[in-house]
């Protein structure tokens, strides 16, 4: 079977101008231009099953977009290979095209001023769908995706649950072998996180959708990955099973806890109380030795609480155990 992703010694540098200030700093630039070069993308290798659901990780300016810009054929490489469902990106981006999609978290690719509705008729004309596979597709992802009453308003006037839904949508109508997602679920509360990730997985499972997947919410990884490639400075730095991922590195939450009397002290295994200041306590629990619903249930039974958050480590964290562990064996 074919892979749906094949990377070999995939990379990227750019040239980037360097400007000391001052006009006159402007005009000796003008003619002796300071010019450096930068990686972005150092070579990566890696493969991606047909039907896989990946994470693709990595703090801000790792390189998860000059990756995805690669592979989608926005971006020629410096060096190395690529191959997207037997495509070259780079130069065959037009014919990809017709088999590949993206969703943005932070990017909308509909009409602004122009309804839902508008955005898929123009898109079956750009993916030139036959007009009676389009209807029928239109209406199942309508149905699906619970967007009848939104469809004729104008994008400007949608939430940005209402608007992630229809992008998602939108992206599906010329049925995409792959889906390249960016941050889906960026800036959504919890309810609409949940169900956006219900449809990505549904997505996945019901149509064989191969997905690659970037995210900062350690939630999108952990509800809905596999496997998880981490990057760091444009290389890969771990390769590896979500599960493998969740049991060494994402065993780390924080609970910020509001009581209504400070307590006097504060014991439970597998807790460590990081900080306390009055009445408000930080705790860092690690989830293999206690779970969050226990640790939960004994400070409702022996405190008064009056407020409850609880973090996912950060994505810089992560990387920090990722790098300690290496070190450590
Ligand atoms: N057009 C460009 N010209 C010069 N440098 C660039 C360009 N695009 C990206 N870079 C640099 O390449 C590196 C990787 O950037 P990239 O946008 O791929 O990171 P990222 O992992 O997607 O980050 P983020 O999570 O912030 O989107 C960064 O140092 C960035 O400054």
């Amino acid at each position: 079977m074919t892979k749906a992703i094949r990377v070999e010694g995939l990379s990227k540098s750019f040239i980037v101008k360097h400007k000391k200030p001052g006009l006159l700093q402007s005009i000796k630039n003008l003619f002796h231009p300071s010019l450096s070069e930068q990686i972005a993308v150092h070579p990566l290798d890696f493969q991606v099953e047909q039907g896989e659901i990946l994470a693709f990780l990595g703090p801000n300016g790792a390189g998860k977009s000059t990756t995805i810009k690669m592979l989608t054929g926005i971006l020629h490489p410096t060096r190395g290979s690529a191959e997207v469902l037997g495509f070259n990106p780079w130069l065959e981006r037009q014919k990809l095209a017709f088999h590949i999609g993206s969703v943005f978290g932070q990017k909308s690719q509909l009409w602004y001023h122009l309804p839902p509705f508008d955005t898929f008729e123009l898109m079956s004309r750009i993916y030139e769908l036959p007009r009676g596979d389009y209807r029928k597709r239109r209406d199942q992802l309508i149905e699906r995706f619970d967007l009848g009453k939104i469809l004729d308003i104008p994008v400007r006037k949608l939430s940005l649950g209402q608007r992630m839904r229809c992008e998602i949508a939108a992206t599906l109508l010329h049925r995409p072998k792959i889906v390249f997602l960016d941050e889906p679920t960026i800036g959504l509360d919890v309810v609409v996180k949940q169900k956006i990730r219900d449809l990505i997985k549904e997505m996945n499972q019901e149509e064989g959708t191969t997905l690659f997947i970037t995210s900062h919410d350690a939630g999108d990884i952990e509800q809905l990955c596999k496997r998880a490639i981490v990057i760091n400075h444009g290389q890969i730095i771990l390769d590896d099973t979500v599960s493998n991922l969740k049991r060494h590195f994402l065993k780390h939450k924080t609970i910020h806890l509001k009581l209504q009397e400070a307590p006097t002290h504060f014991h439970l295994s597998g807790v460590v109380l990081v900080k306390q200041k009055g009445t408000g306590l930080r705790l860092s629990v690690d989830t293999s030795q206690t779970s969050i619903e226990q640790v939960l249930s004994h400070i409702i039974q022996n405190h008064r609480l009056a407020d409850v958050t609880i973090e996912d480590p950060s994505m810089e964290e992560i990387i920090t155990h990722i790098y300690e562990k290496r070190e450590g064996g």
